[in-house]
């Protein structure tokens, strides 16, 4: 089993992704994650960019202990001089040095003929040697570049001290096989190919950034860099937490693996999309949100008997530990009893049926039910079912902003009773409980109202609490619906609720 190098450039290649601009800190914080997940490179920065770019290369090479840090120079003497000084003090100095090979970047961007571009890149990596002890030499834009002309400055380089020959498909125009062909060719027409590492570099303008990685580990590369949740220039680079998962689920085809700790991996993509601000797409692949849900019945149903139906990487492998099979409309019993049974939440068998049918008709409205959610209303389920004296059948509220706000309510009393009042208030709520306290005898006061989502997203459910004084007690009631008014309610009238059941129990008790 071979063993392929991680080099990872989040810090570097990756903040070049547009609106993207880490500070100080936020740098060290990551590259103590990426240390933590186990990458052999990092890739801190580009030292002669900028001052701050400098201190936080150096600060980073002066932290990480057991990656080796890296930071980017082109073929100029000041930016390898820069390097050089922010990485001394590594635990591994080395030098990333790049300088672009295809006739399109020669021509309009150098303004080099083919014999300058090779002197030139000669003369960096023969300045680089004298300091540094390793050096990875990369040729931008080497997929469009002639391979006779790639194999000759490749040679040269090497020759001149570089350890490391980077292969990037620069603007994502590669296609696997091509790609694939490009590590297969050099490993034949480059003399002393055997002499150095040969790393993938790939970027995902065309989305075969991790085909075009595989491809490369298929023809020899021993080395693949990237970025955590695939974050760069443009569409971006490999992502390598998938290029990781790919080949440990994989092993079995590409015979080679990663020392990447894979139980990182979840925690390292939060931290980069928090400090980032780029959101991971819920679909994403290793690291979505939906990565590990299984939304339909009969994928639930297969799940169930038996994970490989549907699973090929589990959640826990990187780091997920919850399980996030999504409920929805479309879900079954089976389901919806184990998700309950993983969640803790005890029910007795006949009780199912009933939280189901609840369960049910919330998701036809909801798109999706969360461990929240369901927790939510199977303890509002349990908790609230023998202190149902007065039950909310029916509200209406009628709000306008230059209208006073008037609500009407059914309940069933505490006899079974049908009580209908209507009242108004200065806002919808207050309408709505001016006209609960006209359908209940006895005397209310508010004391406290609270609200808060449960889950995300627009159709998250509302769990209103309220505190209040109902016959002289003190009592707090919880309400959860899809509606705040509804949630509103229903939170107070569990609180009254709770006290008659308080007392009518002190009854049963001095009664028996
Ligand atoms: C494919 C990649 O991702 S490469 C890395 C890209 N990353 C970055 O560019 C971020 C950091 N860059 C910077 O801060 C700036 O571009 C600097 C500090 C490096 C240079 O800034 P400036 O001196 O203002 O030059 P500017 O960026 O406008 O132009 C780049 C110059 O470098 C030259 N150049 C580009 N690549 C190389 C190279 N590998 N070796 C030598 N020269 C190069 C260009 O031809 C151009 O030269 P010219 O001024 O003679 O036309
Ligand atoms: C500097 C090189 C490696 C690069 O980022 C690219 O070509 O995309």
């Amino acid at each position: 089993m071979r063993t392929i190098k991680i080099f990872d450039t989040t810090l570097r290649d990756g903040e070049q992704s547009a609106g993207v601009n880490l500070n100080f800190s936020e740098k060290l914080e990551i590259a103590k994650q990426l240390e933590r997940l186990n990458v052999d490179i990092i890739e801190a920065g580009f030292p002669a960019a900028s001052k701050g770019d400098f201190a936080s290369v150096e600060q980073i090479a002066k932290t990480i202990r057991s990656a080796s840090v890296t930071g980017l120079a082109r073929a100029v003497k000041s930016d390898i001089d820069a390097a050089w000084e922010s990485l001394k003090e590594g635990a591994e100095p080395r030098l990333h040095t790049f300088l672009a090979t295809s006739p399109i970047h020669r021509e309009y961007k150098l303004k080099k003929s083919k014999e300058e571009v090779i002197a030139a890149a000669v003369e960096a990596v023969e300045y680089a040697s004298k300091m540094f002890p390793i050096i990875q030499w990369s040729a931008e834009d080497a997929s469009r570049t002639e391979l006779p002309f790639l194999a000759e400055i490749i040679e040269k380089v090497i020759r001149a001290g570089a350890n490391i020959i980077n292969i990037p498909d620069t603007v994502g125009y590669g296609t696997p096989a091509e790609y694939g062909r490009i590590f297969s060719y050099l490993r034949e027409h480059v003399p002393s190919i055997d002499k150095v590492h040969l790393s993938a570099h790939c970027h995902d303008d065309l989305g075969m950034a991790i085909a075009n990685s595989l491809a490369a580990v298929e023809n020899g590369a021993t080395q693949v860099e990237g970025t955590i949740n695939g974050i760069g220039e443009r569409a971006g680079n490999a992502a390598l937490e998938e290029f990781a998962v790919a080949l440990h689920i994989r092993k079995d085809f590409y015979g080679a693996s990663t020392a990447m700790n894979l139980q990182e991996i979840s925690r390292t993509s939060s931290l980069v999309s928090k400090l980032t601000g780029m959101t991971v797409p819920a679909n994403k692949a290793v690291v979505g949100k939906n990565a590990f849900a299984h939304e339909s019945g009969i994928h639930q149903d297969g799940v169930l008997k038996n994970k490989s139906t549907y699973e090929i990487i589990s959640p826990e492998l990187v780091g997920f530990h919850s399980n996030a099979m999504v409920l929805g409309k479309h879900s079954g019993k089976h389901a919806f009893k184990n998700r309950l049974q993983e969640l803790g939440l005890t029910v007795p068998d006949e009780e199912i049926p009933a939280l189901f049918t609840i369960f049910k008709d919330l998701a036809d409205r909801k798109k999706e039910m969360t461990d929240d959610d369901l927790a939510a209303i199977v303890l509002e389920e349990k908790l609230s079912k023998d202190q149902r004296f007065y039950e909310l059948m029916q509200i209406q509220v009628q709000y306008g902003t230059n209208q006073i706000p008037t609500a009407t309510v059914t309940l069933s009393g505490k006899q079974n009773e049908m009580l209908q009042e209507a009242a108004t208030g200065a806002g919808s709520i207050e309408a709505l409980y001016n006209t609960l306290e006209k359908c209940i005898t006895g005397e209310v006061h508010l004391l406290d109202y609270r609200i808060q989502s449960v889950g995300a997203g627009r159709d998250a459910l509302a769990q209103v609490y309220v505190s209040l004084q109902y016959e002289g007690q003190e009592s707090s009631g919880r309400g959860l619906a899809q509606d705040v008014l509804e949630a509103s309610a229903k939170a107070y009238l569990n609180a009254v609720n709770r006290v008659i059941y308080l007392k009518e129990s002190k009854t049963a008790v001095l009664n028996v």
